[in-house]
């Protein structure tokens, strides 16, 4: 059985992480962590997942329940992850991290933690999203420098990143495939008279309204036919499974960085 400690639980991807680990074999929770002034501190985590008491209460900092947990996953911000990451280093604990809008910085951090555990790090758990991502491959590898490609994302009015990391992922597998640098192609939003679009441009748009879970769309746009490969997200419990997955998938590996391409054995090349 592998124990997992669900950082940020009483957040809207902790509460569906308490309920997917309710649902999956071979994973239980061991703790459960939220913001220290949270008033929930204290409270038990299944009640908050509304799966009935399961005798794990909030802690304010996961250090305090290390002998409790295996690994932490985590779906928070990237300060609160790199606490995290420190922890599980010192333990030599596994991490899955879902959390997204890291800088250069952070993201080296936990590049280099994972020299020494094993990590997975994916701004996306669906199995749909990380499909798309060799869709995406498969398509630029087809239509080349031959057309306009526009991401659009649309999220929720609470979060607090853009473009998503998704977005950013999928112009990185775009960008990648056609030779080109992201950093350098890259066009977040356009305003005024911002001239003709240079074909190798890579535009990011980002919607940010009510409560949708999590839409993404790539538009590979030629004269005269246009290809857009979408995934629309309509459950939370969609990552949460996925991360359930992740952690069971990176609980007997070796210390490395991963992401969900190799959970899910998609690293092969799909023609
Ligand atoms: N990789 C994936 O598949 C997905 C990634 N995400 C990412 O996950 C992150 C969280 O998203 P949401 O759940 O919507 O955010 P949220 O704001 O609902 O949840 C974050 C939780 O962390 C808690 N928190 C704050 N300080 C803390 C601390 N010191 N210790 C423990 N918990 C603390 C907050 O109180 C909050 O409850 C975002 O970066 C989002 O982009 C979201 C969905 C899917
Ligand atoms: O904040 C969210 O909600 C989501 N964030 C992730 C991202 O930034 O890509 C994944 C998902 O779309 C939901």
């Amino acid at each position: 059985m592998i124990r997992v400690a669900i950082s940020g639980a009483a957040g809207r991807m902790g509460r569906s992480l308490i309920q997917a680990v309710c649902q999956y074999e071979g994973i239980t929770l061991g703790a459960a962590s939220e913001c220290p002034d949270s008033p929930l501190i204290g409270s038990d985590a299944g009640e908050i997942g509304r799966v009935g008491v399961l005798q794990v209460p909030l802690v304010d900092n996961l250090d305090k329940s290390k002998e409790a947990f295996d690994l932490i996953i985590d779906f928070t911000r990237p300060e609160i992850t790199l606490a995290n990451l420190v922890l599980c280093r010192d333990q030599g604990k596994a991490m899955v991290i879902g959390t997204t809008g890291f800088t250069q910085e952070q993201r080296q951090k936990i590049t280099k933690a994972a020299i020494e555990i094993p990590i997975v790090l994916a701004p996306n758990m669906s199995v749909g999203v990380n499909l798309c991502l060799k869709l995406l491959e498969t398509a630029a590898r087809v239509l080349k420098d031959e057309v306009d490609i526009e991401i659009i994302e649309a999220h929720h009015r609470h979060k607090v990143d853009s473009p998503s990391g998704t977005a950013l992922r999928m112009g990185e597998v775009v960008a990648k495939t056609l030779g080109r640098d992201l950093n350098q192609c890259a066009v977040y939003g356009r305003q005024g008279v911002s001239g003709e679009r240079p074909r190798e441009s890579i535009g990011f748009s980002s919607l940010r309204a009510g409560d949708i879970v999590g839409e993404h769309t790539v538009i590979f746009a030629a004269e005269g036919e246009r290809i857009e490969i979408s995934h629309k997200a309509s459950s939370r419990m969609t990552f949460a499974l996925g991360a359930m997955r992740a952690s069971q998938w990176v609980s007997d590996k070796p210390p490395g960085l991963y992401d969900m391409q190799d959970v899910l054995g998609l690293l092969k090349k799909v023609n």
